[in-house]
């Protein structure tokens, strides 16, 4: 008699790793120092890795430690704050976003997310702040969000004259849906072009057409900096 030997089917299921790693370059409490959410009591999860280089940039996003899933929640049971704000370097790109965001999602914590605006935003994220770099604006012209929360962008006129900067910034008013849109001053080394940045909002508004989709501009400045808190 022949036996019947039953060779078991491999599931088609990709196998989830349930302690994946994150590449996380700091987690700290602080408040929103940004935006229409400013002095929000936040917790903040920097992750590692961006796919632009501004020349500005104030975030060491490529100095990270590898965290699993669990020394994350870990850590997170320390802080009192229920928003948590996922920001890097770029945080859309990282890979397995969804698991840690499932994860905190399942805590019933109010996800917030800061990106470049390049990438499409995981669902399980509440409130987008998106900051469109002007010093890339071809590449936003192929692809952006096309929604968001509010909209930051740094008035960077060092490589650019003003009229390119506002060409850019009416461009992103009209491709970006957001309730708020804000220009922030360009700041290098504790100097910072806030009147230009506030001469530059008071052209902008004038030159908006009145109307149902009118964009309103106000300054978001890094108060977090000035508080001289993280
Ligand atoms: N307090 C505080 N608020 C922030 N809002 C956005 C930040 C960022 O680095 O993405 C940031 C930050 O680094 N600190
Ligand atoms: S997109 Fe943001 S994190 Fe990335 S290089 Fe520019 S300023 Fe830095
Ligand atoms: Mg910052």
């Amino acid at each position: 008699m022949v036996e019947t030997v039953i060779i078991p089917i491999p599931s088609r299921e990709p196998i989830q790793d349930p302690n994946p790693e994150f590449r996380i370059v700091e987690i700290f409490e602080s408040l929103q120092g940004e935006g229409y959410n400013t002095c929000m009591p936040a917790i903040f999860i920097r992750l590692g890795r961006c796919d632009l280089a501004c020349s500005w940039c104030d975030t060491d996003y490529q100095t990270y430690d590898s965290m699993t899933l669990t020394q994350i929640l870990e850590k997170l049971q320390g802080y009192t704050a229920k928003n948590i704000i996922i920001t890097g370097g770029e945080p859309a790109i990282h890979p397995r976003l969804t698991v840690l965001l499932d994860a905190l999602k399942s805590r019933a914590y109010y996800l917030c997310i800061e990106t470049n605006g390049l990438h499409q935003i995981p669902a399980q994220i509440d409130y987008i702040a998106t900051s469109p770099k002007a010093c890339y604006a071809e590449r936003y012209q192929k692809k952006a969000l096309s929604h968001a929360d509010e909209v930051r962008i740094v008035a960077d006129l060092n490589t650019m004259t003003e009229r390119q900067f506002m060409d850019f910034a009416q461009v992103m008013a009209q491709k970006i849906t957001a309730k708020h849109y804000y220009l922030s001053p360009l700041e290098i080394e504790g100097e910072m072009n806030i009147y230009q940045t506030i001469r530059l909002i008071g052209q902008l508004n004038a030159a908006g057409v009145e109307g149902p989709n009118t964009v309103h501009w106000q300054l978001s400045v890094q108060t977090h900096k000035w508080a001289g808190i993280e």
